[in-house]
C-alpha cells in the first residue's frame, strides 16, 4: 500500500522556495504500519523521539519541478529518516493536493488518526538529507543518517532531543497537571466561582409565587430581592411600605435594582432637582441612582427608584447584626447585678469582635462616599446598617440615596430641602459615629443613648484610642463636625488601604490578562469551527474537504484529536494552547499532519496554516449576505473593549 507524505514549505534553510502554498513533497512508503507505529510512538511525549522504523523505499513519483538546493523538509527526514539505501524522495510542484484523493486510495477514515506532535523550525539543525540528485527533472534526496532508524528501546526517557517540542505531561500525569494548567490558562477558581455566582443571581428568574409581577415602565422580569410583606402595616420608609426588586431593562437587558415605595403619590416635582444631583453622583461606594418615576403598574401609586444592581449583596445589618445570640446590650430584666451584664457584654464583644483593620476599612469607604456627597451639597440621610450593602471583598455601598429627599420633601413640602442640607450632613456624621460604634460592639442596641458610655468603655478596652476618638468626635453633640476632619484621624491607614487595593488590582489584571489570551484563542477557534466540516459553500459540497480546508481539518485533528499509542484520547491543554498560539502567530515552525486513514501525511508550517485559515474564512465572509469584514469590525471592538477595561481598572 502506498503512503505519501506531503510537505508544504516556503523556505528551507534560508533558501526561498519558488512556491508558497502549493508545493508539497511526497514520500511514498510501502509500509503503512511502519508509519503508523512511528507516529504512534511519537505520541508518547516523554519518550525519546526516535522513529521505530525508517520509511523504507520512499519512492519518487512523477512530477517535475520544484527543485531545492537545500533540504526541503528537514523535519520529515529527521523524523522518518530513510536509510542510506532508501529510495530517494521526490519533490512535486503542484497545487494543493487532496491527499486522500491523490494518494493511493484511502480507506474509510473511521478512526481518528493520530498525528505526531513532532515539529521543528525551518532553521533547525537536524537535517537528515545529505545530498540530492536530479534525475530527469526529479530531485531525489538522500539521507546519510541511519542511526535513527530503530525503534525506541526505552519508552520513557529524560533525554529528549532538543529539537523536539515536548509537551508537559502524559495521560497519566494529566490529572495532576490539570489544576496547574487551569491556573496557568484560566481565571482563578475563586474568582471564577464568584463571577459565576453573580451571573447566576443576575439571571435569577422569578418563581411562580411572584409570576404576576408587572412590567414597570421600561423594566420587566421583576424578581423580589426580599420577601414582600403581606402586611401593609410593615412600614419602612418614613411610614411607607417599601420593597426591592431585581429587574431587566427591556431594551438593553441590563439588570437594575428597583426600590418601590408603595402607595406614594408624588405631587411636588421640586425634589426632582435633588434627584438629578443624585443621578450625577458617581462614586465606587455609592449605588448609582439611575432614575425615579411613579407608576400605577402595581395597581397603586408607587414611586420607583432605579439603582444599579449588585448581585449577591447583603445589608450590613444582615451580615453583622442578625446573629442568633441575644444582643448583650439588650435590657436585662433579670435581677442580676449590673456587673454581670457588663461581663456578659465584654465576653460577647471579645468573642465576636471585628478586626480593627476591617472597621477602619469600612470607615475609609464610608467617609470617602460621604465626602463626595457632602461636597456636592447633598446629605445621605440613610446611613443605616439596613441601607448599606456589602459585596465581596468587603466592598460597601450606600444603597438608598435620594429616597429620603423625595419622600420627606413630600411630607414637608413647604421646606426647601437644600436649605436644610447642612443640618442633614451633621446628622450623617452622627449616624456614622453610631454605625462605627455598633460595628465595634457588634450590637445595634449599643448605640442607644443609655448604652453609649458602656459601649465606649468597652471599645477603649478592645481597640486603639484612635478608633475611640473618632467615635467620640462623631457622637459629640456640641461641636460642628466636618467629614474632612476625619481624614487626619484615619491617617496612615489610608495608605494601607490604597496599597491593598493596588495589590488586588494587580491580581485582577493578571487574571484578566489570562482571559484576554483565551478570548484571542476563542476567536481563532471560532474561525476554525466556521470552516471545519462546513457542509457546503457556494454550492460546493466538497469545499470543506479540499484544498486549504483539508489542511485545516487535519490540523484540527492534530490539535484536538490526539490519541495515545493504544488509541485512547490524549488530552493536553498545553498542547492545544501552544498549537493555537503558534497558529495565531503564524510561526514558520512545521508540523506533520496525518490523514484520518493514516495513508497520507502533510508537513506544513503554522504560517501556511494561518494563511489557509484567513483565506478560507474570508471566502466564507465574502459569501455572507453582509459584505464586510466582520472579523475586522470584531477585532476593533475587541481592542476597544480591552482598552476601556484597562482604563477602567486604572
Ligand atoms: N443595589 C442593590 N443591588 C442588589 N441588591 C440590593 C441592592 N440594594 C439592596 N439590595 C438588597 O435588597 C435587599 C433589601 O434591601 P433593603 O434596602 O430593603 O434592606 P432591608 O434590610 O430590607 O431594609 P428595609 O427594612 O428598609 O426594607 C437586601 O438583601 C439588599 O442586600
Amino acid at each position: 500500500m502506498d503512503h505519501q507524505v506531503y510537505y508544504r514549505f516556503t523556505q528551507t534553510n534560508g533558501v526561498p522556495q519558488e512556491s508558497k502554498l502549493a508545493n508539497y513533497m511526497s514520500i511514498q512508503n510501502s509500509s503503512a504500519n511502519n508509519l503508523h507505529q512511528t507516529f504512534q510512538s511519537k505520541l508518547n511525549l516523554e519518550a525519546s523521539i526516535t522513529p521505530k522504523k525508517t520509511l523504507s523505499s520512499p519512492q519518487c513519483i512523477g512530477g517535475a519541478g520544484l527543485v531545492s538546493s537545500a533540504p526541503a523538509s528537514p523535519n520529515i527526514f529527521n523524523s522518518f529518516t530513510p536509510t542510506l539505501d532508501a529510495t530517494p524522495i521526490r519533490c512535486v510542484s503542484s497545487g494543493v493536493e487532496h491527499p486522500e484523493n491523490s494518494s493511493s486510495q484511502s480507506t474509510s477514515p473511521n478512526r481518528v488518526s493520530s498525528c505526531s506532535p513532532m515539529s521543528q523550525d525551518v532553521s533547525g539543525n537536524n537535517i537528515a538529507l545529505a545530498y540530492q540528485e536530479n534525475v530527469g527533472g526529479t530531485t531525489y534526496f538522500y539521507s546519510t543518517t541511519s542511526e535513527s532508524c530503530h525503534a525506541p528501546d526505552v519508552v520513557i526517557s529524560t533525554n529528549i532531543p532538543s529539537d523536539y517540542n515536548v509537551y508537559p505531561g502524559t495521560p497519566n500525569h494529566i490529572a495532576s497537571l490539570k489544576s496547574k494548567q487551569d491556573a496557568a490558562f484560566f481565571i482563578s477558581k475563586d474568582l471564577q466561582m464568584e463571577m459565576m455566582n453573580r451571573n447566576a443571581l443576575t439571571l435569577m428568574q422569578n418563581n411562580q409565587q411572584y409570576a404576576d409581577l408587572p412590567q414597570v415602565d421600561s423594566y420587566h422580569e421583576l424578581c423580589p430581592l426580599e420577601r414582600i410583606p403581606s402586611n401593609s402595616l410593615h412600614k419602612t420608609h418614613l411610614g411607607y411600605q417599601a420593597s426591592m426588586y431585581k429587574a431587566l431593562h427591556v431594551k438593553t437587558g441590563t439588570p437594575y435594582c428597583l426600590r418601590r415605595v408603595h402607595g406614594f403619590r408624588l405631587q411636588n416635582a421640586k425634589c426632582m432637582v435633588i434627584v438629578d444631583l443624585w443621578k450625577n453622583l458617581n462614586h465606587s461606594n455609592i449605588v448609582q441612582l439611575q432614575e425615579v418615576f411613579t407608576t400605577k403598574a402595581f395597581g397603586d401609586n408607587s414611586l420607583i427608584f432605579v439603582y444599579d444592581y449588585y448581585p449577591g449583596s447583603e445589608t450590613l445589618l444582615s451580615k453583622y447584626f442578625s446573629s442568633d445570640q441575644p444582643d448583650p446590650f439588650a435590657p436585662d430584666t433579670s435581677p442580676r447585678p449590673y456587673s454581670h451584664q457588663k461581663n456578659n457584654i465584654l465576653r460577647h464583644q471579645q468573642n465576636n469582635k471585628l478586626p480593627e483593620f476591617l472597621i477602619w476599612n469600612y470607615i475609609i469607604q464610608l467617609t470617602s462616599a460621604l465626602r463626595l456627597i457632602h461636597s456636592s451639597g447633598l446629605a445621605c440621610r440613610s446611613l443605616d446598617p439596613t441601607k448599606i450593602i456589602i459585596t465581596s471583598k468587603n466592598r460597601l455601598r450606600l444603597s438608598c440615596l435620594g429616597v429620603m429627599d423625595v419622600v420627606l420633601n413630600e411630607s414637608n413640602a413647604s421646606m426647601n430641602p437644600l436649605a436644610l442640607v447642612q443640618h442633614y450632613q451633621q446628622e450623617d456624621l452622627t449616624a456614622l459615629g453610631k454605625l462605627v460604634l455598633a460595628l465595634a460592639c457588634k450590637s445595634t442596641v449599643a448605640v442607644q443613648r443609655e448604652n453609649i458610655s458602656t459601649a465606649v468603655d468597652i471599645i477603649s478596652r478592645s481597640y486603639t484610642t484612635d478608633l475611640r476618638n473618632l467615635i467620640m468626635y462623631l457622637l459629640s453633640p456640641q461641636q460642628r463636625k466636618s467629614i474632612t476632619d476625619l481624614m487626619p484621624m484615619i491617617g496612615a491607614r489610608f495608605y494601607t488601604q490604597m496599597d491593598n487595593l493596588h495589590s488586588y488590582i494587580e491580581v485582577l489584571e493578571y487574571e484578566v490578562s489570562k482571559e484576554i489570551e483565551n478570548g484571542r484563542l476563542f476567536r481563532l477557534m471560532a474561525k476554525l469551527g466556521t470552516i471545519n466540516e462546513r457542509p457546503e459553500l457556494n454550492m460546493d459540497g466538497a469545499w470543506a474537504e479540499t484544498g486549504d480546508r483539508y489542511m485545516l481539518k487535519l490540523f484540527r485533528d492534530y490539535v484536538f484529536h490526539q490519541v495515545t499509542e493504544d488509541g485512547r484520547p490524549w488530552v493536553d491543554m498545553a498542547h492545544i494552547v501552544q498549537c493555537l498560539n503558534k497558529l495565531d502567530a503564524g510561526v514558520p515552525e512545521k508540523i506533520c499532519l496525518m490523514s484520518r486513514d493514516e495513508q497520507s501525511m502533510l508537513v506544513v508550517s503554522y504560517a501556511e496554516l494561518k494563511h489557509c485559515l484567513e483565506q478560507s474564512f474570508h471566502e466564507i465572509l465574502n459569501a455572507t449576505p453582509v459584505k464586510k469584514d466582520l472579523i475586522d469590525v470584531e477585532d476593533k471592538l475587541y481592542i476597544k473593549c480591552e482598552n476601556e477595561k484597562t482604563v477602567n481598572l486604572k
